[in-house]
C-alpha cells in the first residue's frame, strides 16, 4: 500500500502499532504513565477524591499513554469536549491533552464569563505563531514577526492597538454597511448572470452548496480584497475550498508527505495572494486614494489599511504578508459561507419556515426606481430591515449556536493565576468550546414540547420571547417579563457564556455584524431569484470533522432541483 492510499485514521492506527512497541522499551516511563491515568480514572467513578487542596485542575482519564487524548480528539473531538466539561461538573476546569499540548477546559456560563473577562491574565499569544505558519504558509523564520507585542506594562503595544482598532472600524459602522452593501450588489450580479445556465425550467443540480458557496465566496473575496483578486485567479474558490477541507491537518502541523494535496492547495492559494499583492502594488499608490472606502486593487479600505499596518509592524517579506491576507481571507470565509449555507437549508426543509422567511424578506425588498438604468447596480434588500427581523434573527442565532464549533484558546501568558479558584500555571492553556455550551440542556430552552426542540435539533423559533408564554425564549428558566405581550421578540438575553459563537472578551470575533449581514442577504438573495426544491429523501448531515474550526458544513452533496423565478 503506498502512503496516497492510505487514509489518515488508517495511518494513524498503524502509529499508534508502532507506538505501543515503543512502549515496551520505554515501560519504567509507561509504567508511571499508566498509574498516573489509573488514578485519574479513580477520582472519574467517585472512588477517590480529587486533591481540592494542590488546586491543580484534574485531568480527564486517558488509557493509552504518549497518545493521551490524541485519537478521541481526531475521531470525535465534540464527546471529548463534552466528557471533560461533564467531568467535575461546570466550573472546574479539566485538562485535555494531546502529544506535545495540553489544555485546561473550561465550561459553564460563570466559568466562560470569567474566562472572556480576564484579558489581564489569558491572552492569545501562541496560537497566532503556529496558525501564521501551519495552515496559512509562513516562512518558519519569519512567523514570529505575528507575535503579540507588548510595552514594558503588559498592555499591547502602539502597533497592536492599532491593529485591533483598524479591525474593529474596519468592520463596524459606516465602512461595515458599504462592505455589506458591495456584498449584496456583487451576488445579486452573479444570481442574475446565472440566468444563462438556470432558466425557467426546471434544472437539476448535484449540490446545492456548491452553487451558494461559488457565488457567496466570489463576493465576499471581492468585496474585501477587490475584483482583481478573482480576474487574477479565476481558480480562487475551488483551492480555497480544497485547502478548507484540509485546515485541521495543517493547523495541526501534520507533514506534508501524509498530505501533499493540502500542501499543494495552500501554495496555489499563497501564490493568488502574491500575484494580487504585486499587481495591486505595481498599479495602484495608496497613497493617493485617501479615504476612497473601496477600489478595484486593494478592494476594501480595512484590507488596504491593513497592508499599511503590516509594513509598520516590520513584516516586508511578500510571503510572509500573504500568508496574513490569507489568515484574513480565511476568517472572511470560513465560518459565514457554510452558516450562510445552513440558513438557506433549513429554511428550504421547512415549508411553513419558509413561508414565512419569504414574507419577511419581501417585505424587506426595495423596489427598483424606474429611473435606475442598472437595476443590479443597486442593493436590492434593506440590510437593516433583514438583520433586525425578529423571526430571521431567531433562524441565524439558532444556525449558528447548532452548527458552530470553535475552540476558543487562551493562555495564560504572563505569570502563574487562579482561576476559579484553580491553580493555572503561566504558559498553561485554557480552551472554550462554544458547540459544548450549546448543548447544554441544563440551560437551553426547549419551548412546550421537549422532544421536538431539543437542543440537539433545529428550531427556528429557540430565541423568540412571548412574554406571555413561559415555555417561550432561549432560556430554560425564562424570568418573567413584567408586561405581558403576545408578541415575539428576539432574544439573547441571559445566554453570556453560553451563546457564544463568536468567541469573547476581547478578541470577539470583529467579522460578527458583516457575517450576519451576509448569512441573511444569502438566503434573501436566492430564494427571491429562485425556486428550489430540495431532495425529501435526502437529510442533510453535518460534516463533524471540522469540530473545532468554526462553522461544520453539511457532509456530502446535497442534490436539488432549481429554476428562476419569473419577475
Ligand atoms: C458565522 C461567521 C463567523 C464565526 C462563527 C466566527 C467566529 C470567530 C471566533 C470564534 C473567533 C475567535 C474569537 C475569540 O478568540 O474569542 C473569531 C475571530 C476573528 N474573526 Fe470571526 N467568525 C465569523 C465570521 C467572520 C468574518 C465574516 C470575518 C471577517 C470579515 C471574521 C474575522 C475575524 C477576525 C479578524 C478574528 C480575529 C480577532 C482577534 O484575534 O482579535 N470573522 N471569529
Amino acid at each position: 500500500m503506498t502512503a496516497r492510499m492510505l487514509s489518515f485514521s488508517t495511518l494513524h492506527w498503524d502509529g499508534v502499532s508502532l507506538l505501543c512497541l515503543l512502549l515496551l522499551a520505554a515501560s519504567p516511563f509507561v509504567l508511571s504513565r499508566i498509574y498516573a491515568s489509573y488514578k485519574d480514572s479513580k477520582t472519574q467513578d467517585g472512588t477517590e477524591s480529587i486533591d481540592l487542596s494542590s488546586k491543580r485542575p484534574p485531568t480527564l482519564p486517558y488509557y493509552i499513554p504518549l497518545v493521551d487524548h490524541l485519537i478521541q480528539f481526531i475521531t470525535d473531538g465534540s464527546t471529548l469536549l463534552s466528557k471533560a466539561s461533564k467531568f467535575c461538573g461546570a466550573g472546574v476546569p479539566v485538562r485535555i491533552s494531546l502529544p506535545g499540548f495540553s489544555s485546561y477546559v473550561v465550561s459553564g456560563p460563570e466559568a466562560i464569563t470569567a474566562f472572556f473577562k480576564n484579558t489581564r491574565d489569558l491572552s492569545t499569544t501562541s496560537r497566532g505563531v503556529t496558525v501564521i505558519q501551519n495552515a496559512f504558509g509562513c516562512p518558519a523564520h519569519l512567523a514570529h514577526h505575528f507575535k503579540p507585542r507588548h510595552s514594558p506594562d503588559g498592555t499591547p503595544d502602539e502597533v497592536e492597538q492599532a491593529i485591533h482598532r483598524g479591525v474593529q472600524t474596519g468592520l463596524s459602522g459606516p465602512q461595515l454597511e458599504i462592505l455589506a452593501g458591495k456584498f449584496q450588489i456583487a451576488l445579486l450580479e452573479k444570481i442574475e448572470a446565472s440566468k444563462h445556465e438556470i432558466g425557467n425550467d426546471w434544472v437539476d443540480i448535484p449540490d446545492l452548496c456548491d452553487l451558494v458557496q461559488k457565488f457567496v465566496i466570489e463576493s465576499v473575496i471581492s468585496t474585501f480584497f477587490g475584483s482583481y483578486m478573482i480576474t487574477l485567479n479565476p481558480n480562487i474558490v475551488e483551492d480555497f475550498l480544497e485547502f478548507n477541507d484540509y485546515i485541521r491537518l495543517l493547523f495541526m502541523g501534520m507533514p506534508r508527505w501524509l498530505i501533499p494535496k493540502a500542501y499543494n492547495a495552500r501554495q496555489r492559494m499563497v501564490d493568488s495572494i502574491q500575484r494580487w499583492q504585486k499587481h495591486a502594488r505595481e498599479n495602484c499608490d495608496p497613497s493617493t486614494l485617501g479615504d476612497v472606502d473601496w477600489e478595484p486593487y486593494y478592494g476594501s479600505k480595512f484590507i488596504r489599511e491593513r497592508q499599511d499596518l503590516l509594513t509598520r509592524r516590520g513584516i516586508l517579506d511578500e510571503k510572509a504578508r500573504a500568508a496574513e491576507n490569507f489568515a484574513n481571507l480565511w476568517a472572511a470565509n470560513s465560518n459565514s459561507v457554510p452558516a450562510a449555507i445552513w440558513f438557506l437549508i433549513e429554511t428550504l426543509r421547512d415549508d411553513c419556515l419558509k413561508k414565512e422567511v419569504c414574507q419577511r424578506i419581501s417585505s424587506a425588498y426595495l423596489i427598483p426606481k424606474v429611473s435606475e438604468k442598472h437595476e443590479s447596480q443597486q442593493p436590492a434588500f434593506d440590510t437593516e430591515k433583514l438583520c433586525n427581523d425578529p423571526l430571521l434573527q431567531s433562524v441565524y442565532a439558532e444556525t449558528l449556536r447548532l452548527r458552530v464549533a470553535a475552540l476558543i484558546v487562551r493562555e495564560a501568558a504572563h505569570r502563574d493565576f487562579s482561576f476559579c479558584g484553580w491553580h493555572i500555571k503561566k504558559g498553561e492553556v485554557l480552551t472554550v468550546s462554544s458547540h459544548t455550551e450549546a448543548m447544554n440542556g441544563d440551560v437551553w430552552g426547549v419551548g412546550k414540547d421537549p422532544s421536538s426542540h431539543s437542543v440537539d435539533k433545529f428550531w427556528s423559533h429557540r430565541f423568540l420571547v412571548n412574554s406571555a408564554d413561559p415555555h417561550s425564549g432561549p432560556l430554560l428558566n425564562q424570568k418573567a417579563k413584567k408586561a405581558a405581550s403576545r408578541e415575539l421578540s428576539f432574544s439573547t438575553d441571559g445566554l453570556a457564556g453560553t451563546w457564544i459563537p463568536y468567541g469573547g472578551g476581547r478578541s470577539l470575533c470583529p467579522g460578527r455584524h458583516f457575517a450576519k449581514r451576509e448569512i441573511m442577504l444569502t438566503t434573501a438573495a436566492f430564494l427571491t431569484a429562485y425556486e428550489i426544491d430540495l431532495d425529501p429523501n435526502h437529510i442533510p448531515s453535518v460534516n463533524m470533522s471540522h469540530f473545532g474550526f468554526g462553522t461544520m458544513p453539511p457532509k456530502g452533496k446535497l442534490s436539488c432541483r432549481i429554476r428562476y423565478l419569473p419577475r
